[in-house]
C-alpha cells in the first residue's frame, strides 16, 4: 500500500464521488464495493461494526462510512435506518411523517470509521450538520438531499452546488477530522 492510499469500502457511488471530491487528489482513494451486513444499534456501534467486517474481509486497513438522517420530533429516528425509510416511503412519504409535528428540524450525521487492520479497534470520526425537512426541491441527484435544507441556507442540499454542499456537509466535517488524524499518523 502506498503511503497516500486509502481503501474506502462502500457500495454507494454517490458517497464515493463526494468523498473523492472532498479529499482531493492528494489521497489515492481505492474503492471496494462490498455488501456488508449492517447491525442495529447506535450510529457509532453500526459504524465500528461495519468497519471491523470490512477490515477482516479485505485483511488490511480500510475506511467505511455510515450516514444517519435524524428527525428531532422523532427523537433521532429514522437515524441509521434512513436508507430503508427512503427506499419505502420516498421523499414525499418522509416529509409526511412529520405532518403531525410542528418541529421539522433534523440533522445529518456522518460517521467515518478507520481500522488499521483486522485485529484493530476502529477509530470513529463524526460530522453533523443541522437543518430541517422540507418538501422535495432539486434535481434529485442523491438520496434524501432534496428534502434536507441545512440551517443558514435557503437551498436544499440537492439544490446547492456540490462545491457548497461539500464545504458544509456532515460528510465534509467528518472527513476533516479523519484527514487530520491521517496526517498526524504520517508525521
Ligand atoms: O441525500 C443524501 N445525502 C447524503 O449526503 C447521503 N449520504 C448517505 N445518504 C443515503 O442515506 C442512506 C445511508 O445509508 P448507509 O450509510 O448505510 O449507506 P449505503 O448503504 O448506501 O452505503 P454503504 O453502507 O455501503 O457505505 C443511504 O440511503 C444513502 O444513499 C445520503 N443521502
Ligand atoms: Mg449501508
Amino acid at each position: 500500500m502506498s503511503s497516500n492510499e486509502l481503501v474506502f469500502v462502500t457500495g454507494n457511488k454517490k458517497k464515493l464521488e463526494e468523498v473523492q471530491a472532498i479529499l482531493g487528489p492528494s489521497i489515492n482513494l481505492v474503492n471496494y464495493k462490498l455488501d456488508l451486513t449492517e447491525i442495529q444499534g447506535t450510529a457509532q456501534e453500526i459504524s465500528a461494526d461495519k468497519c471491523r467486517r470490512a477490515s477482516v474481509e479485505l485483511n488490511g486497513p480500510v475506511i467505511t462510512e455510515d450516514t444517519c438522517l435524524c428527525f428531532n420530533a422523532l427523537e433521532g429516528l429514522p437515524g441509521p435506518y434512513i436508507k430503508w425509510f427512503l427506499d419505502k416511503l420516498g421523499h414525499d412519504g418522509l416529509y409526511k411523517i412529520l405532518a403531525g409535528f410542528e418541529d421539522k428540524s433534523a440533522y445529518a450525521i456522518c460517521t467515518f470509521a478507520y481500522s488499521s487492520g483486522p485485529d484493530a479497534e476502529p477509530i470513529l470520526f463524526e460530522g453533523r450538520t443541522d437543518g430541517k425537512i422540507v418538501p422535495a426541491r432539486g434535481p434529485k441527484n442523491f438520496g434524501w438531499d432534496p428534502i434536507f435544507q441545512p440551517d443558514g441556507f435557503d437551498q436544499t442540499y440537492d439544490e446547492m452546488p456540490k462545491s457548497v454542499k461539500n464545504t458544509i456537509s456532515h460528510r465534509y466535517k467528518a472527513l476533516k477530522k479523519l484527514k487530520e488524524f491521517l496526517a498526524s499518523q504520517n508525521t
